[in-house]
């Protein structure tokens, strides 16, 4: 009999159910207080170590030194063996209403109910010291520190994924780290052996469409999407299952980079990610998110063109609406890099009542890997009880010890039922909040084969490609051109074209004219390396149907919110002598939109405006880069304008927003400095708000008017249309 539990670890305080999950009880720092060593005695110098006389041999007996040194010396844990670069903060989500029509979990029932919530974005394969601005899927995890205990959302920003059986993970994962002979390239997928591999992966065309598109260079962590990948099931207090896919929509708009761009960004401000998320929290500025899922009832999961268990398929929202069910707003940085981002431990696995999984054979191996590496990574299998993963309930059961443990259980028995003791944790039943399985009927044979229905691997990749807009759809070429550009071996190049032509003719006919080759005419069966040795190649490989949607809007970054500048950072070019007034009508406007405004000169220190005020620089052109703002702006100031011109710094930062696409704005008197820039005479002949709204270009003599327009220019994020010369080939 399981007797009831009457010694049970102490309820959490209210500090620790507190929301926003502050960690006090674990705080340690260096405010003043004694130093003292790792036991508690207090140090009176640690700054020299213990010597024989003044010139003499350090002391083995100095366990001071000892103590600090080990302890350093043993600081590292071995980083993420995929997503090891991420950066994280805490946060709050609320569900707008009762949805316990669709499931028990009761994070998602009570629109009263602020759950706790902790995000880390990563990239996937560089190392944890690479560049934020990798050519990379973004990994975008939640924990949600419900009543219920832990939900992990752990999902990327691209809805499908690479592979459809989780078995084929490493293979994928070494193929894109760096080299196994000289770790060649760090954190990029331009490379013989990635490609390598995906050239004989067809399922991977999907997933490819997105790397290579725009979405694999956000401009922000706080301007992309989320999404769960794989279907999950929602079920309710009366055991009804639906499936769900997870998205998670972001209230600024979804927004990329330029390639050229996010190139330079990675050289003059790595962290250029991290930084803007953590800048944007301490300003206030807090990101948000909304959560939406589409809802698939049971009886319709066998009514789509493809199968909902296929992660690298994706539900087109013309045919399932995702709606907005909750909002998620990251408010607080981490306090310790280490104690939190470092040492989260993320499961695809950890659920509550009322969300459940499906049978995905992709997801179905993440359930298996994910604490199977955290048991390494972090050192043994107590890394719950690390503040950051422990849940806001407390924890009841018998498992015990092992390295670190911090739990002091109390009593005889770590086992049940008992009859000896008193500490046996109860177990509950469903209807008192117990998880319980959803109860599928599975009656199956042993199989090792993929189903029929995962054999399309094309159609969807179509639909994503023809989904793009013109400057999405070249982007897409550019990259595949660069990408395939740093391949070696002229044959991977070759199968590569060949799979990009069963996806488009068009697509692959411009990548194989930038790399000089032709489309070779490869049969894909020949492609198939997923082929299990009693399969029939051509059932594997040929099936490519058109697909009956031409097009998703969704797909498309094109149509995204574009209403906002609250955080876009926009540079001032300013030097001495430069317009005071016409410098803070702008600025003033923007600051007040929610912009984050630099002004940046030849030198640091202070300016002296042509009214002769002092000016404070915040960068100066050797500290501050284009690449690091979203516009730029000039003042006139017959000195600053003279200064600028003459300033090559000055030239090229207006060249290179140019390039970029990027909204740039100047006085009447500042058109003197633009006729240095290359694109002087591309500027328009006359200024209508049509055209300038068009080419993202404005120079006008009213610096109110010019603050309204450059404030719509600025929201437009881009002006993707500058690259027009570039076109797809007919
Ligand atoms: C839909 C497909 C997948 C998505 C969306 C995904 C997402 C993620 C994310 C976001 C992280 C970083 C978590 C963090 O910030 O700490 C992560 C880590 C990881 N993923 Fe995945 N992943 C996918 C597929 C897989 C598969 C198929 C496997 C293995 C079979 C796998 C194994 C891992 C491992 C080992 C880690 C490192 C975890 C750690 O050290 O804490 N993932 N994944």
């Amino acid at each position: 009999m399981v007797k009831k539990n009457t010694q049970q670890s102490p309820e959490p305080s209210q500090q620790e159910n507190d929301k926003t999950k502050k960690l006090e009880s674990f705080i340690a720092d260096s405010t003043g207080e004694s130093l003292t060593t790792n036991h508690g005695v207090k140090i009176n110098d640690d700054q020299n170590s213990l010597k024989a006389g003044e010139r003499g041999a350090t002391l083995l007996e100095d366990f001071i030194l000892r103590e600090k040194i080990t302890h350093f010396d043993h600081e590292r844990i071995p980083e993420r063996i995929v997503h090891a670069r991420g950066s994280a903060a805490h946060g709050v989500f609320k569900v707008y209403e009762d949805q316990s029509a669709l499931t028990r979990a009761a994070f998602l029932t009570d629109p009263g109910q602020e759950t706790p919530v902790f995000v880390r974005f990563s990239t996937v394969a560089g190392s944890r010291g690479s560049t934020d601005l990798a050519r990379d899927v973004r990994g975008f995890a939640v924990k949600f520190y419900t009543q219920e205990g832990n939900f992990d959302l752990v999902g990327n920003n691209v809805p499908v994924f690479f592979i459809q059986d989780a078995v084929k993970f490493p293979d994928l994962i070494h193929a894109v780290k760096p080299e196994p002979d000289n770790e060649m390239p760090q954190a990029a997928s331009a490379h013989d052996t990635f490609w390598d591999f995906i050239s004989h992966l067809p399922e991977s065309a999907h997933m490819i469409m997105w790397a290579m598109s725009d979405r694999a260079l956000p401009r922000s962590y706080r301007m992309m999407e989320g999404f769960g990948v794989h279907t999950f099931r929602f079920v309710n207090a009366q055991g009804v299952s639906n499936f769900v896919k997870f998205h998670w929509k972001p209230l600024l708009g979804v927004h990329a980079v330029a390639w050229d761009e996010a190139q330079n960004i990675s050289g003059k401000d790595p962290d250029f990610h991290r930084r803007d998320l953590w800048d944007a929290i301490e300003a206030g500025a807090f990101p948000e998110w909304e959560l939406g899922v589409q809802i698939i009832p049971e009886e319709d999961e066998f009514k789509f063109e493809f199968d909902i268990l296929d992660p690298t398929k994706l539900i087109p929202e013309e045919l399932v609406p995702v709606q907005r069910i909750g909002k998620m707003t990251l408010n607080r940085n981490p306090d310790n890099f280490f104690a939190e981002t470092e040492q989260v431990a993320f499961h695809v696995g950890h659920v509550v009542p009322g969300i459940d999984f499906t049978n995905d054979p992709l997801l179905q191996g993440r359930l298996f890997s994910y604490t199977d590496t955290q048991l390494i990574r972090l050192g043994g299998p107590n890394f719950h009880e690390i503040p950051i993963n422990r849940p806001v309930v407390p924890v009841h059961n018998n498992q015990r010890d092992g390295y670190m443990r911090q739990t002091i259980n109390r009593g005889k028995t770590s086992y049940g039922p008992n009859g000896l003791a008193a500490n046996d944790p109860q177990q509950v039943k469903a209807a008192d909040g117990g998880f319980v399985s959803y109860n599928e009927r599975i009656d199956a044979r042993k199989i090792r084969a993929r189903s029929r229905s995962f054999f399309d691997h094309f159609s969807q990749a179509r639909l994503f490609f023809n989904s793009q807009s013109d400057p999405e759809q070249n982007h897409i070429i550019d990259a595949l051109s660069f990408e395939l550009g740093k391949v070696k071996a002229v044959e991977i190049r070759e199968r590569m074209l060949a799979v990009l032509a069963q996806i488009d003719k068009g697509l692959a006919g411009a990548v194989a004219f930038a790399l000089g080759l032709h489309v070779p005419d490869i049969a894909l069966e020949s492609l198939n390396s997923s082929i299990p040795a009693d399969g029939d190649p051509a059932d594997y490989a040929s099936l490519n149907p058109e697909g009956s949607l031409a097009a998703s809007a969704a797909l498309s970054m094109a149509g995204t919110i574009k209403d906002t500048i609250k955080t876009r950072k926009v540079a001032i070019l300013a030097a001495d002598g430069v317009d005071g007034a016409s410098l803070s009508t702008v600025k003033d406007a923007l600051v007040a939109a929610g912009a984050v405004v630099h002004i940046i000169s030849p030198k640091l220190g202070k300016i002296i405006s042509q009214e002769d005020q002092e000016i404070v620089p915040d960068e100066s052109f050797l500290t501050a880069a284009s690449v690091l703002y979203d516009s730029v702006y000039v003042p006139g100031g017959t000195n600053s304008v003279a200064t600028l011109e003459a300033e090559a710094n000055a030239i090229h930062f207006l060249n290179e927003a140019f390039k970029h696409c990027k909204a740039i704005a100047a006085d009447e008197q500042a058109l003197q400095v633009l006729e240095s820039t290359y694109f002087y005479k591309k500027l328009p002949a006359e200024y209508s708000k049509e055209t300038v709204l068009r080419e993202g270009l404005l120079v006008s003599g009213q610096a109110d008017e010019l603050s309204s327009i450059f404030k719509e220019m600025i929201a437009l994020h881009r002006f993707w249309e500058r690259e027009n010369p570039r076109k797809i080939p007919a």
